[in-house]
């Protein structure tokens, strides 16, 4: 994707952002190195981007991995190795993002989320795996790209989609980020960014999530008239806050650290944060309650994205993530689908559904009653098995003939970690050799 339709294209927000809003505005100056020089301003810096981009655009399009393995009326393409991220070396640029603090509350030592707008490709930079992240630092997501990647440089995102696209225009190798949560459920819109992004699947990482609700120290819970957080956390945390009898406004923010560096910053004496015991360190905030999930046992589920698919195997447990549509009347398309798994005796672990973004209703006259209005949908499954089991593929051929529309989202290791209380999982990746 070029950058310059990146820019243009709409954006859709995180549904986070609902009322509150950081300190911190605007754009920051940011030093890019292009072959060793270094550009001081923004318009300066994203000129010399534009020439890069044209050139990532090519790259993409000669190379011939660059499709995502489909099988939208037709056979699965050839799933292929993963290639070093550093492989782009022809051109021999070096692009080094580094945000600076846009003012406001966070120490200026911490790296600041990506903007949409700060996006341009950088094809080469250093062996170190750049993972894109949604949040700040102290952030969940920011854990879990730890978990997934030990040792990488975990680049904050303001949005999900930011990351996505920082996978795509080389900024970022990988992107780590958040799909379902054991008490939330499923973070709907990057299942729908899965869909409007051509990235694969390459891992999952299940995360423990261990709350914390925090203000600035000194605050005591009585003075508290409000609590921010991402939703999610306000979700999970619901019946416990009421519980502890806090009168307090629930207001949802971008993510848990952003929440806490938002009270921090802003110096707000009546209002309380959610989010990690690390958050609390980064932004100076006291911990009041620790472990204020309503279940002891939340986790939520991240998945690994790359610009190519890994190669499945049958050595260990695999996970296969597809997304199909049909565009047959009636309700047997869906148990015909589900069915070619169930009598392989493939394990379903996951049905989600969302709209059909191209046709959300399908109108069905009958002259005698009237219009039916049918809503469409978009079904994600995700299934038990290798693709490189007969199995799977069989499945898959078979689902075919019921669907219009079938992708393979990815292929990847089952995340097989042992759960043990207040224990955190680690890394389910073929590709976290590459790290
Ligand atoms: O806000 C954060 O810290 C995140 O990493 C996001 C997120 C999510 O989107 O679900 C991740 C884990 C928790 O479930 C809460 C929030």
């Amino acid at each position: 994707m070029a950058a310059a339709s990146l820019i243009k294209a709409p954006v859709g927000q995180n549904p986070a952002r609902m009322g509150a809003g950081r300190s911190s505005a605007g754009g920051g100056v940011v030093r890019c190195s292009l072959q060793g020089a270094v550009v001081g301003g923004r318009a300066e810096w994203q000129s010399s981007c534009a020439v890069l981009s044209s050139k990532v655009a090519a790259l993409g399009a000669a190379s011939p991995h660059a499709a995502a393995p489909s099988f939208v009326n037709g056979h699965v393409a050839p799933l292929v190795p993963e290639q070093p991220a550093a492989a782009a070396e022809d051109g021999g640029a070096v692009l080094d993002l580094v945000p600076v603090s846009r003012g406001g509350g966070a120490p200026k030592t911490l790296p600041q989320p990506l903007r949409i707008s700060d996006l341009s490709p950088a094809p080469m930079h250093g062996s170190q795996l750049r993972v894109a992240y949604q949040g700040v630092p102290g952030a969940y997501s920011e854990k879990a790209a730890g978990k997934a990647y030990p040792g990488c440089d975990a680049i904050p995102c303001d949005q999900f989609e930011v990351a996505f696209s920082a996978v795509e225009l080389w900024i970022a190798d990988r992107a780590v980020l958040p799909v379902e949560n054991s008490l939330g459920g499923s973070i709907h819109r990057n299942y729908d960014l899965l869909l409007r992004h051509r990235l694969h699947i390459v891992g999952e990482v299940q995360l423990p999530v261990h709350h914390c609700l925090m203000a600035l120290p000194g605050v005591r819970k009585e003075c508290l008239t409000r609590v921010m957080s991402h939703p999610q956390a306000l979700a999970q945390c619901e019946h416990t806050l009421t519980a502890m009898g806090l009168n307090v406004v629930r207001e949802a923010f971008d993510d848990t650290a952003g929440a806490a560096e938002y009270v921090a910053a802003n110096g707000l004496r009546d209002t309380a944060a959610i989010a990690s015991s690390r958050a609390a360190e980064l932004y100076g905030m006291e911990v009041l309650a620790d472990g204020i999930q309503d279940d002891c046992g939340n986790v939520t589920r991240f998945v690994m994205l790359a610009r190519e698919p890994i190669v499945p195997r049958t050595d260990r447990p695999f996970k296969t993530s597809i997304v199909f549509a049909h565009d047959k009347e009636g309700t047997s398309v869906l148990f015909k689908v589900l069915s070619a798994f169930a009598f392989r005796d493939i394990t379903l672990t996951k049905i989600e559904s969302r709209p059909h973004r191209h046709r959300p209703i399908r109108l069905v006259d009958d002259a005698n009653v009237g219009t039916a209005k049918h809503f469409e949908y978009m079904f994600y499954v995700d299934f038990q098995a290798s693709l490189a089991e007969p199995r799977a593929q069989n499945a898959l051929a078979e689902v075919q003939e019921y669907t219009s529309f079938l992708r393979v989202l990815g292929s990847y290791p089952m995340d097989m970690t042992p759960m043990t209380a207040g224990s955190s999982s680690t890394v389910t990746s073929d590709d976290s050799s590459s790290t």
